[in-house]
């Protein structure tokens, strides 16, 4: 993995702006750094303005695993499309579709409720999205304790649903919803282009870098360097964001 913002990383970022890229953003850990209660996340008001501008000029979707309706109430700009919930549900140029549901969400959903003073005792904050679930344990005393009562409840997880980790977070979806790769490949169909560059930071990010290694138009750079993962480029963490996106602006300058 190549630092992205190295003298080799900023020619290649440059050689992708000038194809006018489809330029999608993971959320929370790429755009908005990670804080202890998910309800305050946000994004830095220099990076909110260099996206607007950035959309101004070029399509610009967000990838992420929080419902659209969360992930709208905190953009200052309106994409050209947003994913939710992990790929769960899409909104397009003004057209909203749920992509994969199911009936075993509305059996856990009443398990989890008949669990409630268990999950609260362990820590467990629930965030229900409709479409899917997250189970926060950022600010669980004992780490350990909130994944095992966590692991109790979804012992027997039917196999319509699905879970995977993430940062301090259990997620469950439908297990016929498309991860952020199918819904980006569909994104990338409907909108008609050809070249995108993807900014994540997490586990539901790893099909989308998968994803990128399979195809010759696409760019992908994780925030956080780690070994195990598919990138193709990294940043150090968050803080390198804002800058990534001001070299991405530049390189859309007339002069560039
Ligand atoms: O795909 P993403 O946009 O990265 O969304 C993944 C999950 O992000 C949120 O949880 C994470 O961020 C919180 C705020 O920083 C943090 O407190 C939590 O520990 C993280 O897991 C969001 O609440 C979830 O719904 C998303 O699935």
């Amino acid at each position: 993995m190549e630092h992205i913002l190295s003298a080799q990383g900023l020619q290649v970022l440059r050689n992708y702006m000038q194809q006018r890229p489809l330029l999608a953003f993971d959320f929370d850990g790429t755009l908005a750094p990670i804080v202890a209660k998910p309800a305050e996340a946000s994004i830095p008001s220099a990076s909110l303005s260099t996206l607007q501008q950035l959309s101004e000029r070029c399509a610009v979707a967000i990838l992420t695993g929080r419902s659209i309706r969360d992930a709208q109430s905190r953009l200052g700009f309106e994409p050209r499309g947003i994913v939710g919930q992990h790929g769960a549900e899409s909104l397009v140029e003004g057209e909203y579709r749920v992509v994969g549901a199911s009936q075993a969400l509305a059996g856990l959903r009443q398990k989890i409720a008949e669990h409630a003073d268990e999950l609260r005792a362990a820590g467990v904050s629930v965030e229900d999205k409709q479409q899917s679930f997250a189970l926060h344990y950022r600010q669980a005393d004992d780490h350990p304790r909130a994944r095992q009562c966590i692991a109790r409840l979804l012992q027997d997880l039917p196999a319509q649903l699905q879970q995977s980790a993430g940062k301090c977070v259990v997620n469950i979806v439908a297990g016929d919803s498309p991860d952020k790769a199918g819904a980006l490949s569909a994104l990338l169909d409907r909108l008609q282009l050809a070249t995108v560059i993807f900014l994540g930071d997490d586990e539901n990010d790893e099909p989308v870098f998968r994803y990128a290694m399979t195809r010759s138009h696409c760019l992908s750079i994780k925030v956080g360097a780690h070994e195990a993962s598919s990138a193709q480029y990294y940043l150090h963490d968050d803080s390198e964001v804002q800058t990534l996106l001001m070299h991405m602006l530049q390189a859309l300058a007339p002069h560039a």
